[in-house]
């Protein structure tokens, strides 16, 4: 056992860093699953980016600041966050851990930490926020074009105590993610997407990722352009049929005018809207001017469009033009602490976490995640100390110099 401060977990030994953890989740998830969590849209390289962007930044410490108590917490929707960091929604946890999205909520719980479910999960709404215990979940919507299947999604998480809608913007159609087309991806039984299990059936595991027709739609195929997600160019029918992500999640008539007015009316007054997939000034302006309550800056860890600036890239931006009106979030290429500290020195006020959780459930269902919480938790505030800060507000852009390729610095 590794020295420990009393109180504290011990050390996984054999996994200090979310390197390792990556590391070991390859080992232990199977080829479909590994490729369909890690892979980016097309060549991967904005998912690359995502990660080094946060290289072209260096912390600028001070020192002598009596840093002996350090409080790394922040307050969302009224409640404690131990530190500014959440899980972000991600699809189908089980295949990472047959416990899937129920380990993760125990994990948020245990440490403190703010959850986000996606539409697409593997364990329902409710039992998702029972296992949270009353620590802020938001739920991700797919707003789909049959609305009747989003809104009822909505009716159940308000029930359930969801205290945020993040409507996913980025995904008017599907990125191009090759392996998964390769691997013809499919949700394996017995898993089911299950909050839509008693609206259809839900036969996730019939969809398939080929632009071949799983048996039970093939009468539907006969009608639409032969591909399943992809789009061809041609104009394609609204889906029917049981709810499976890649005919169901594209929405390509999404829009400000239509549906965000729509979507607060269904949340409104127990639930706040946000936007996922914010890129540019100018959507956050018309964000703001829609009405939304939050922005995330996301490029939906560069599964969407590849050729994106890279989320932190993208955000100062963002944050300027929503500066004083609305909380700015940031996801994408997290991968240590100092990646935290530098989002908050860039104006973000809060970041979210997409695949480290997914190789903690994979490397041990809900310890794993624990430990991946610790990990980022930990480093975050040993780079508040060394830096000088002692609250999550004191990190500013003073803390930061950015570094061209050079070596040559300049103060932001
Ligand atoms: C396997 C996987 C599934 C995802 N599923 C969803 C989803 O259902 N809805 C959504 O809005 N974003 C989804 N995302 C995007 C995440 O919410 C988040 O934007 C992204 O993972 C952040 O990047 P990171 O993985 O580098 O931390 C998914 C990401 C991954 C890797
Ligand atoms: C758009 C597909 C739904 C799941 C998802 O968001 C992802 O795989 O990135």
């Amino acid at each position: 056992m590794a020295a420990q401060v009393k109180g504290e977990k011990p050390h996984d030994l054999n996994c200090l860093t979310i390197a390792e953890l990556e590391k070991h989740a390859e080992l232990r998830m199977n080829k479909q699953t590994r490729d369909y969590y890690n892979e980016g849209a097309d060549s991967g390289s904005t998912l690359r980016e995502n990660t080094t962007a946060y290289g072209k930044y260096r912390i600028r410490p001070r020192v002598l600041r009596d840093i002996s108590l350090i409080d790394s917490s922040v307050s969302i929707w009224g409640a404690c966050n131990s530190v500014p960091i959440g899980v972000a929604p991600t699809a189908m946890q089980c295949l990472a851990h047959p416990d899937g999205e129920i380990a993760t909520a125990k994990a948020c719980k245990e440490a403190g930490i703010a959850m986000g479910l996606s539409s697409f999960a593997t364990s329902t709404i409710e039992d998702v926020a029972s296992n949270i215990d009353g620590h802020p979940l938001i739920f991700q919507l797919y707003l789909f074009e049959e609305r009747e299947h989003s809104r009822k999604l909505i009716q159940r998480a308000k029930k359930a105590g969801y205290k945020a809608i993040f409507l996913t913007v980025d995904t008017p159609m599907l990125g191009r993610r090759n392996m998964e087309i390769r691997n013809q991806f499919k949700l394996p039984k017995p898993y089911k997407l299950a909050n839509f299990a008693e609206d259809s059936g839900s036969s996730a595991s019939e969809t398939v990722m080929d632009g071949s027709t799983p048996k039970s739609e093939q009468g539907e195929e006969k009608k639409s352009n032969g591909t399943k997600g992809y789009h061809d160019g041609k104009r394609r029918q609204a889906p029917t049929g049981p709810v499976s992500f890649h005919t169901h999640a594209p929405n390509p008539t999404l829009s400000w005018e239509r549906d965000i007015g729509w979507l607060k009316e269904q949340c409104s007054p127990e639930m706040e809207v946000w936007v996922k997939g914010i890129a540019t000034a100018e959507d956050a302006h018309l964000a703001v001017h829609h009405g939304v309550d939050g922005i995330v800056v996301s490029n939906h860890g560069g599964r969407q469009l590849n050729g994106t600036l890279a989320t932190l890239d993208a955000l100062p931006d963002v944050v300027e033009a929503a500066r004083g009106k609305i909380p700015v979030h940031v996801d994408g290429g997290i991968r240590h602490g100092t990646d935290v500290f530098k989002a908050l020195a860039l104006g973000a006020d809060f970041v979210w976490v997409g695949r480290p959780v997914l190789w903690g459930l994979a490397y041990k269902g809900q310890e794993g995640v624990e430990l991946c919480l610790r990990l980022l938790s930990d480093e975050f505030r040993l780079c508040m100390g060394l830096a000088g800060t002692v609250k999550v507000e004191d990190i500013t852009k003073e803390y930061l110099v950015k570094i061209d390729k050079s070596g040559f610095t300049s103060r932001l």
